[in-house]
């Protein structure tokens, strides 16, 4: 089955060579912008041991096709997705989509224009586009069902996982998304507000502090949810991440400095709509200002205020 992969960004071009170099059939879609014609474009991916993988990668604009017939890997910025959804819907006919993003609600708009097959993934990798590509595994990527045909997660997961990029097949996705949002919360929120790289968590007693604190907040709105979820077991993945990422700055960080909307609506501010809507905001007080404070920064970046 071909592989349109949506978002020529840190993930998606990663994903590309890696699969490329598996011998699979990839097409690089960009969905943000027209009028890119069919071209080959050399991606070079370094891997933590400073291994180098070189691939050709064909990539082209979404505009030009009419139809996509294979597998839709979406890993574009969630922010894009209502728009994507739109332009989407008449290509994908009846083909899978998994969306390799971050947050919570980020697969809503696809559910609202009814694509036939929805899975999601959660990503414990990390990836960052200098010259080469820098990128750090973390664990297999989970990917589970969330909307239309059900039982395609472990063909989905067979079909992208390949030895360096590693995906499994998971029957209860909604807990693991929960856990990576909640994750994320900390560090797309902390990290850009002290200007730091991820590594901050395993070297800094008092981040670590508060980090807890968000944790324990947004583990109350998870159970509201229905979610139940372990605190150790979420700072144990958090610490893990931490370490592996030293040194690399979180998405939102790089968003703000290059002056780009960011994820954290669907992040910190997601949660604390959630437990507004159940009369709890007064459980995720630290994680909404911090939320708050971070979307006011990227729009500081961009002189929006
Ligand atoms: N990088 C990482 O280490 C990790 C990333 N993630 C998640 O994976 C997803 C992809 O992240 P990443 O690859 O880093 O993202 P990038 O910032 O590298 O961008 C990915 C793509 O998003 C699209 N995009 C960017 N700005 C806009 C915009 N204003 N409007 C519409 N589309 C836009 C572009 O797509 P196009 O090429 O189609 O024009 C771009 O290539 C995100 O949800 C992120 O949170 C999760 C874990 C780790
Ligand atoms: C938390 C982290 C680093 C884990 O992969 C991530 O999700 C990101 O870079 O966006």
């Amino acid at each position: 089955m071909h592989i349109f992969i949506i978002g020529a960004g840190a993930i998606g071009k990663a994903l590309a060579v890696l699969l490329q170099q598996a011998g699979k059939a990839v097409t690089l879609l960009r969905g943000s912008t027209n009028d890119v014609p069919a071209h080959t474009q050399q991606l070079q991916v370094t891997l933590a041991d400073g291994q180098t993988i070189t691939a050709e990668i064909r990539t082209q604009s979404l505009d030009h096709f009419t139809h996509l017939n294979g597998l839709i890997v979406l890993t574009s910025k969630s922010f894009g997705n209502e728009r994507l959804a739109h332009l989407l819907r008449p290509k994908t006919g009846n083909a899978p989509l998994v969306i390799l993003q971050n947050g919570l609600g980020v697969e809503q708009p696809f559910i609202r224009e009814h694509f036939t097959a929805v899975y999601r993934c959660v990503l414990f990798v990390t990836s960052q586009v200098e010259n080469t590509i820098r990128f750090k595994p973390v664990a297999p990527c989970p990917i589970g069902h969330i909307d239309g045909t059900p039982g395609l997660e472990d063909d989905i997961a067979a079909l992208l996982d390949t030895p360096h990029f590693r995906f499994r097949g998971e029957k209860n996705i909604q807990p693991v998304i929960w856990k990576k949002a909640i994750i994320n919360s900390v560090f797309n929120s902390v990290c850009p507000l002290l200007e730091v790289d991820n590594g901050i968590f395993h070297r800094n007693a008092e981040a670590l502090n508060i980090a807890r604190g968000i944790i324990t907040e947004c583990l109350a709105v998870a159970a509201l949810q229905g979610v139940t979820l372990s605190p150790a077991a979420i700072e144990e993945n958090l610490l893990q991440i931490s370490r592996l990422s030293d040194g690399q700055l979180i998405s939102t960080l790089q968003d703000i400095r290059r002056q780009r909307d960011t994820e954290i609506d669907t992040l910190n501010i997601a949660i604390a709509r959630i437990a507004a809507e159940q009369g709890a905001e007064a459980l995720v007080k630290a994680t909404s200002l911090l939320g708050e404070l971070t979307k006011l920064k990227s729009l500081q970046a961009r002189q929006a205020i």
